[in-house]
């Protein structure tokens, strides 16, 4: 009898275990789909809305693929919002929203011939019958619907989230290539050009010689100029793109001609005067596609404009609606995508930059090389164990390639190319400004040089920061003026500022009698800072503007934060061990505290005033603010202040976390990108005024 007992309890806890075992990992499971979405997502994101892609199109398909193969083999976690099941676009909120009358779909990819011979196997198994294909150029740029009737364009609408788009019809009809009205007459009655709009590398290269001359940021790419370009509010600025598009299909109601192939498709395209690729073929067999694939990527260096792969079609319209869609793309294509572009180059030299907070930067100088459409002189090294792992040489011939076509990076060197008397990289051991021995934080990896008050670029950059918008906003005294006055040892530190006369600026290159005395006002209003942008001024390493901010509600004087003990520091909301010691160091360090004296006398604030962080109103909690352009109805430190006061948060540039543009007089690129961006409500002077009553 108590054998069969402690038999049963043995089976029941197998049971119990296995059954946990199985919670556990199923929990697992789920977490990791979760999570794969979530990443997927944030990419569709920064690729669609922002333009700006964080990870290469290889490394995203890789996570996207992961995620379907989850998803296949554990169905009990489908999502029709999985990033597998939609394309990655939606809509933005300046242009009115409308639904495509035919799906607008994604394509699948492949990245070998393997995938490709997979995918014509597939296709024979569900038709039963051979088939022949169309291959065409991957345009990379952005997709377009636009409907015409009775020869006249009447809607163009962005893919969006391929269900709906945005209605840009103004400006597509900026672009030369895309015709307003079609002379010829024997054409269907009402139809839809599908095609890519995209930018010549040419005219991505003039637009950016362009911005570079009114001081603006070049842009990165074709593709996300391309795409930002369409979502401009203003179409005259679209025109000066000089955008292009090429047709790659026309959907024609009532299917008017049920036996025409894709490949007559398109011929009637450039029949009605559409532009088509130049690079179309009709292969027989999978192996003519391939040829056509080798053939391209051989002729690809010459294009003058971004393809990332090729796409195949089924030839035959009729076999194309026996093999319908997926949830995401068509059966009937797929698209061969090339490896991110790759080049070989010389490595001339690894300079050691020094940043504000002392952080060591590697930075790798190239002989130039045109990459993704840009000139390429640099790239990133990011720390120590990277050079180590490259086995880094001096005039090695190495890999360059571009992370998300963005920062460009050495992937790899090549061995073969390797003089015998070249020298290995090696991190120095000093502070290439200052010759202090380098140290390095337990938990990271970078190093950094500890000569916080005598290191160069570190005091310069802290008094750079003194002097900044969010800071002390000392207007007109810019970076490469305090360069000079410490070079000129006027000044060590911001309390040597307030003793600056006009004799002292006036010889310095470029410094008129205006400008001179500009600085001095500027100084002189300075004083009138409130603690909270003095104490996140005077750039005690970790605080911030917010935990400045905290710290001046729970310590109303300079004073009382030098006497706060590590314990009554870390009793403040948000602050944690790392600040508080920090604020420690900082206030132990006896060049510091005689700076902060000499401000005081000087009447720089650094007790808390009467009204600050006073709250009115709450309307304005968990919004976001950036005002650009020239204000007339209140000054921008003003404004910035009723943000505050109504609970709103002020940040310093235009990105996806921003909610309002407050615009002024002439505002340029912030409203630009904004308007790119498209999800930030615009709003002027008064309708700011407005919204905090
Ligand atoms: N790096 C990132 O962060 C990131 C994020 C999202 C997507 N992506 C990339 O984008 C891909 C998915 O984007 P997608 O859904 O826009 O698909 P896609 O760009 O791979 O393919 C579909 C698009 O190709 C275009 N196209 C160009 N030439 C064409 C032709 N001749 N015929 C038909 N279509 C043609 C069409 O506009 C169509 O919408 C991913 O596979 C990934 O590589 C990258
Ligand atoms: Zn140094």
């Amino acid at each position: 009898m108590t054998n069969l007992v402690i038999l049963f309890s043995v089976i029941l806890d197998v049971l119990v275990i296995f059954a946990l075992n199985n919670f556990l990992m199923s929990e697992n499971i789920q977490q990791k789909i979760e999570s794969l979405r979530e990443e997927l997502h944030q990419h569709n994101y920064n690729y669609y809305v922002l333009d700006n892609s964080t990870i290469s199109d290889k490394d995203f398909d890789k996570l996207l693929n992961e995620l379907q193969n989850l998803e296949t083999k554990y169905p009990e976690y489908q999502n029709n919002n999985s990033p597998t099941q939609r394309v990655g676009g939606t809509i933005t909120k300046n242009f009115p929203a409308v639904q495509h009358q035919y799906r607008m779909y994604s394509l699948d990819n492949s990245y070998d011939f393997h995938d490709l011979e997979d995918w014509e196997k597939r296709i024979i198994k569900t038709i039963n019958e051979p088939v022949e294909f169309v291959a065409e150029l991957k345009y990379d740029g952005a997709s377009i619907s636009i409907l015409y009737e009775n020869g006249k364009l009447v809607q163009a609408i962005t893919r969006g989230d391929g269900y709906q788009g945005d209605d840009i019809t103004e400006n597509v009809k900026k672009i030369f290539d895309i015709p307003l009205e079609i002379s010829k007459k024997d054409i269907p009655k009402r139809f839809y050009f599908r095609g890519e709009i995209y930018l010549t590398y040419n005219k991505l290269n003039t637009i950016n010689r362009y911005r570079e001359l009114e001081g603006l940021e070049p842009f990165m790419n074709p593709r996300n100029t391309a795409s930002g370009s369409l979502k401009l509010q203003d179409s005259a600025e679209v025109r000066k793109r000089g955008l292009c598009a090429v047709c790659y299909q026309l959907i024609i109601d009532d299917n008017a001609f049920p036996t025409m192939s894709h490949y007559e498709n398109l011929k009637l395209a450039e029949y009605m005067g559409f532009k088509i690729s130049k690079y179309i073929k009709e292969c027989y067999s999978m192996e003519e596609t391939k040829e056509f694939i080798l053939d391209i990527t051989k002729k690809r260096k010459n294009l003058d404009f971004e393809i990332d792969g090729i796409v195949l079609k089924v030839n035959s319209l009729q076999q194309q609606r026996l093999l319908g869609y997926t949830a995401k793309s068509p059966r009937w294509a797929s698209a061969y995508k090339f490896e991110a572009e790759r080049k070989e180059t010389t490595l001339l030299s690894v300079k050691f930059q020094v940043g504000r907070t002392g952080t060591i930067n590697p930075v790798a100088e190239l002989e130039p090389i045109s990459l993704g459409g840009t000139l390429v002189k640099r790239a990133t090294l990011h720390n120590e164990d990277i050079i180590k792992k490259l086995d880094l040489h001096i005039l090695d011939r190495v890999f360059v390639e571009k992370g998300g076509e963005i920062i460009p990076k050495i992937v790899g060197i090549n061995p073969l190319m390797r003089s015998l008397y070249s020298e290995p990289v090696t991190f120095p051991i000093n502070c290439p400004e200052c010759e202090t021995k380098l140290e390095k934080l337990e938990d990271q990896a970078a190093y950094y040089c500890p000569n916080y008050l005598h290191c160069h670029p570190q005091v310069v950059g802290r008094m750079i920061h003194y002097v900044s918008r969010k800071a002390l906003n000392i207007e007109n005294l810019g970076g490469e003026t305090i360069e000079q006055l410490y070079r000129e040892k006027l000044i060590e530190n911001p309390a040597d500022f307030y003793t600056l006369k006009k004799e002292q600026l006036l010889p310095l290159e470029r410094m008129a009698e205006k400008s001179a005395q500009n600085i001095l006002d500027g100084i002189e209003k300075s004083k009138e800072v409130p603690f909270e942008k003095v104490l996140f001024g005077i750039g005690i390493k970790h605080v911030g503007e917010t935990v400045a901010k905290k710290l001046v509600k729970n310590f109303s004087t300079i004073d009382e934060l030098k006497n706060a003990t590590l314990e009554e520091l870390c009793q403040v909301e948000d602050i944690g061990m790392k600040i508080a010691v920090s604020i420690i160091d900082f206030f132990q360090n006896s060049e510091n505290i005689l700076m902060i004296e000499r401000l005081k006398s000087y009447g720089v604030q650094l007790e808390k005033g009467e009204n600050t962080n006073e709250v009115l109103s709450n309307v304005l909690e968990g919004k976001t603010f950036l005002f650009t352009g020239k204000l007339s109805l209140f000054t921008r430190e003003q404004a910035e202040e009723m943000v505050e006061k109504h609970n709103g948060k002020n940040i310093s540039a235009v990105s996806k976390n921003l909610n309002y543009l407050v615009v002024g007089e002439k505002a340029g690129s912030k409203l630009k990108k904004a308007q790119d961006i498209g999800t930030i409500t615009i709003l002027d002077e008064q309708q700011f005024l407005d919204l905090i009553g």
